[in-house]
């Protein structure tokens, strides 16, 4: 396990460019294998959990070709469907959410697919349902082994059909779209999610020789196709990092300048930092933060404190409520973090209150939290990451600390963010991996 050694109440100054989106990545990569054609993915992070998938696709057969920093050529021209019966597919697949989107691409291709129950974040019941029940009205069987834990799908035959969701899950609806592409005739899909990863994985497929209408909205229409052809893809720039980094600015009063940010795309999260009383500039495509001693959270329009709560897109994503509630740590005013989408990824404010963040934790899905508008700042302390962005809100909250702090399982934080140690500590903090 390892831990990082942080020393507080650094400012930093600097430009920092988002890596490529880690969710978009799963995604794409898990696409790959609907074609026998090459693919190119330029943006690709290095990070844990989409090294692992590009490890797992390629234990599978996949040709996989680094081309150069951050863009590989992935060709799936042969793929031994025997390797997932093996004992190392099962543990591999296991250890990260985003295999789970392997099972529509193959079950599409090959007519069999199956998976472990899949790793991530332990945040809370993380159901399957969506991904099983889209399969089997496209007429595929699903099976659930519960001493092994494994999930099969087979079909003979897949054919579209008009579905409605029981939720608009991403990876549920990335999964049926991969599937509904190859089926025969049409699959109409409500209540689909469509954020901007969904968008862009419905682009590059109809590049591939797909047809989708109505991307962006929740209202799919997919004509199935025979083949698939190769294309060339670029990831956007990860939002969720783009957010960790206005929150990080703020809280340790820092002037960064977030480059190329697609800001086109990243719908809410700019206005509620800015609700949080962050002051940022957009300049063409990247967002200026300017250095701020304070900054002071808004109420709604009525007076009464404000809730920032999480939604389906195009709300506000859940990935980014931790990094909202650690920077209102140190804000004037009070906000209700509102988590409705999980239930449990608040319990980590218990290391906040014991750096001396003023916050009651309501009940699993809601944490008041009293800023400290920098009268008093947090301390240094020992904590452990529970998860991924639970981590890198520990990480902001130790960098704008007074003291030391270590933050164990930091392998939660590798998951999804790239060199953070020195992409950082290039701006002016310092974090040691110890
Ligand atoms: C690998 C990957 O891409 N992971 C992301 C993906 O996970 P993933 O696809 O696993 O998440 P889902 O969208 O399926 O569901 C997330 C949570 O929201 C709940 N839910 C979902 C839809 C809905 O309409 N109502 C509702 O309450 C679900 O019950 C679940 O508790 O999307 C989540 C929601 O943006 C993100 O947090 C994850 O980072
Ligand atoms: C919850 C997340 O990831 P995963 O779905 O991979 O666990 C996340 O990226 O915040």
């Amino acid at each position: 396990m390892a831990s990082f050694e942080v020393k507080g109440g650094n400012k930093l100054n600097g430009e920092i460019t988002p890596q490529g989106a880690k969710n978009e990545a799963l995604q794409i990569i898990c696409a790959t294998l609907l074609t026998d054609q090459p693919m190119v993915i330029h943006n690709i992070p290095y990070i844990r959990d989409v090294n692992q998938l590009i490890e797992l696709v390629q234990d599978m057969g996949v040709e996989v070709t680094k081309l150069k920093e951050g863009t590989y050529r992935f060709h799936a021209i042969n793929v031994n469907l025997d390797y997932l019966a093996s004992a190392q597919y099962q543990q591999k697949a296991a250890s990260l959410r985003g295999s789970v989107m392997l099972l529509g691409p193959l079950l599409a291709r090959f007519g069999r697919s199956r998976i472990p129950k899949p790793g991530g974040d332990k945040i809370g019941r993380r159901r399957l349902d969506t991904h099983f029940l889209g399969f089997q009205q496209l007429g595929a069987k699903f099976n659930y082994d519960i001493k092994t834990n494994i999930y099969d799908v087979d079909a003979t035959q897949l054919q579209g059909t008009y579905m409605h969701l029981d939720e608009a899950s991403v990876t549920g609806t990335a999964n049926i779209i991969m599937t509904a592409v190859r089926a025969k005739g049409t699959t109409t899909l409500y209540h689909a999610a469509c954020e901007p990863y969904i968008q862009q994985l419905c682009q590059m497929l109809v590049r591939m020789g797909a047809k989708i209408e109505g991307i962006g909205s929740n209202l799919l229409k997919i004509e199935g196709v025979d083949t698939l052809g190769g294309t060339e893809h670029t990831l956007l720039p990860d939002m969720i990092e783009i957010g960790s980094f206005i929150g990080l600015a703020a809280i340790t009063g820092s002037e960064l300048t977030i480059k190329n940010c697609r800001i086109d795309q990243l719908g809410l999260i700019p206005h509620m930092f800015q609700r949080l009383g962050i002051q940022m500039e957009f300049k063409k495509d990247d967002i200026y933060i300017p250095a701020q001693d304070h900054y002071e959270i808004d109420t709604f329009m009525d007076g009464s404190i404000l809730t920032v709560a999480d939604a389906p897109w195009p709300g506000f994503t859940p990935d980014l409520m931790s990094i909202v509630l650690v920077t209102a740590t140190q804000a004037k005013g009070t906000v209700l973090v509102h988590q409705k989408m999980f239930e449990s990824r608040l319990f980590f404010v218990d290391k906040l209150i014991d750096m001396g963040a003023q916050i009651i934790l309501c009940d699993p899905h809601r944490a008041t939290v009293n800023g400290l508008n920098k009268q008093i700042m947090l301390r240094g302390i020992r904590m452990t990451s529970p998860d991924i962005r639970a981590g890198v809100a520990l990480l902001i909250a130790a960098l704008s600390a007074e003291g030391t702090s270590i933050i164990d399982n930091i392998e939660q934080i590798d998951r999804g963010y790239q060199y953070i140690d020195q992409r950082l500590n290039a701006l002016g903090a310092e974090i040691k991996r110890l």
